[in-house]
């Protein structure tokens, strides 16, 4: 076996569906680039999957179903896992994190909720946790908010970070695709989660925004800290009102560093779809592309684009992790630990600054536009534009707000439903990226 200085690093691959396939490919492919870069070689010393008979291009001597075995044994310095899930996943890595394997996972829902105990024992440890993949798929996000602004104030970030529901948005925006049709097309080319439903719900952006939530502002943000919305509830006629506007929906995360006025910061993070005007930058990004900006007080905006999901684009990040692993552990070092000594409180969503877009259906007559500003005014909402458009007997009402506590806006859509003037609150969506 030839080696850089004699050095192997012994990788045990859990799971090798869409991500785990392609890492096993490139490994192969690349190994000796591979080799050179990270100083050492990257083998494989394993490769777990629920049914190795069902795996017939891997070396058979190889494959294993037997996860508990494998995460531990004394072959193995790395364990990459691309399973996906919380149990047993969460603990197949302790056990590897305790018997001092550093570990390199694309999986965001673990790391969204368990990634400070996982912290704990790798530091116990001596070894490596690394997750590049787990947010916008190859897009180099996180190495960047852990390393690169390490040294800056990160006020903001924000951007589509789920691929699948990018991908259905933008084809029911363009072509005016039907949701269902479009989802299953997601699934087919390895966009989608093992249960789709995680996308659509905003589930697996809620747990990459307490990711970045966590990394940006040093402070643990976990998934149940996210207010999340998926885009079940958006519809064509939503987009199709959109596009009229001169506006598109996206699915955005939005995490915030909020500044009370007493100087008390705290932590906001959201999922949520967002009506954005179309030629916002955020707009142009289609299919499961993923855009996110960053806002930071010296570097300024910074954006992160590139492609968010499928499986080689995830391998990509996987691999950039483990050669960062191979090569800590040629030099003895070791890469960034959990840095949460901020620990900022979470603000509720009820009192995050959002504006408000709201399409209304009311009686064509003298005093509609009145009532429904008072309405407004009750909540201490401004108004920020009113649009009408009448047509007989009734009329379209058109009103954006200007910031307000996004539960005084709630309560002003409630208000509003109550009015005998308002036929029917058409659509409510939040507004980002245009004047305030
Ligand atoms: N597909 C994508 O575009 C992206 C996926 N990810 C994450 O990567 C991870 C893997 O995703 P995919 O490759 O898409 O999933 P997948 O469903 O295609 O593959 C999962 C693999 O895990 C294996 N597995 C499942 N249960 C097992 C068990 N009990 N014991 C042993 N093996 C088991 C399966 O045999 C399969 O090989 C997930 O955490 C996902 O959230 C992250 C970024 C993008
Ligand atoms: N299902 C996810 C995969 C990447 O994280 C997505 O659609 O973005
Ligand atoms: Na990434």
């Amino acid at each position: 076996m030839s080696t850089v200085d004699g050095r192997v690093i012994r990788v045990a691959l859990l799971g090798c569906g869409t991500v785990g396939g392609e890492v096993v490919r490139l490994l192969t492919e690349q190994a000796d680039e591979l080799a050179a870069r990270a100083g050492a070689r990257v083998e494989l010393a394993g490769i777990a999957v629920r049914r190795p008979d069902k795996h017939p291009e891997l070396p058979p001597e190889l494959v294993t179903s037997d996860v508990t075995k494998l995460v531990t044994s004394g072959e193995v310095d790395v364990v990459v896992e691309l399973v996906g899930g919380i149990e047993p996943v969460r603990q197949w890595l302790l056990d590897a994190l305790k018997a001092g394997k550093s570990v390199v996972t694309a999986n965001k829902a673990l790391m969204a909720e368990h990634s400070a105990e996982l912290f704990e024992a790798a530091d116990a440890s001596g070894v490596d946790l690394y997750f590049e993949a787990a947010v916008a798929g190859a897009i180099p996000l996180l190495r960047p908010l852990r390393e690169s602004l390490a040294g800056d104030r990160i006020t903001r970030v924000m951007g589509i970070v789920n691929g699948t529901t990018n991908f259905i948005l933008s084809a029911m925006d363009s072509t005016g695709a039907g949701y269902a049709e479009t989802l299953e097309e997601a699934s087919r080319l390895g966009y989608a989660e093992a249960d789709p439903t995680a996308d659509v719900d905003g589930y697996d952006a809620a747990s990459k925004a307490a990711i970045l939530a966590s990394l940006a502002f040093h402070t643990r943000v976990t998934a149940s800290d996210v207010h999340r919305e998926g885009i079940a509830d958006v519809t064509a006629s939503d987009l199709a009102a959109a596009k009229v506007l001169g506006r598109t929906v996206k699915l955005l995360a939005i995490c915030e560093r909020v500044t009370s006025d007493d100087g008390t910061e705290s932590v906001s993070a959201r999922v949520h779809p967002v009506m954005i005007p179309r030629d916002h930058q955020l707009a142009g990004v289609g299919g499961a592309y993923n855009a996110v900006y960053v806002e930071a007080d010296a570097a300024g905006e910074l954006m992160f684009y590139g492609q968010g999901a499928g499986g080689a684009p995830t391998a990509s990040a996987v691999l950039g992790d483990l050669v960062a692993v191979a090569r800590n552990r040629v030099v003895g070092g070791r890469g960034p630990r959990e840095s949460a000594h901020a620990a900022l409180p979470v603000r509720p969503m009820g009192q995050t600054p959002t504006r408000y877009h709201v399409s209304l259906d009311v009686a064509d007559r003298a005093g509609v536009l009145a009532q429904v500003a008072q309405a407004f005014a009750g909540h201490g909402v401004s108004i920020a534009a009113v649009r009408q458009r009448d047509a007989n007997d009734t009329a379209s009402l058109v009103v954006v707000t200007h910031l307000a506590p996004d539960a005084a806006l709630r309560s002003t859509v409630d208000d509003i439903a109550e009015l005998d003037v308002v036929n029917q609150v058409v659509s409510v969506m939040r507004v980002e990226g245009e004047d305030q």
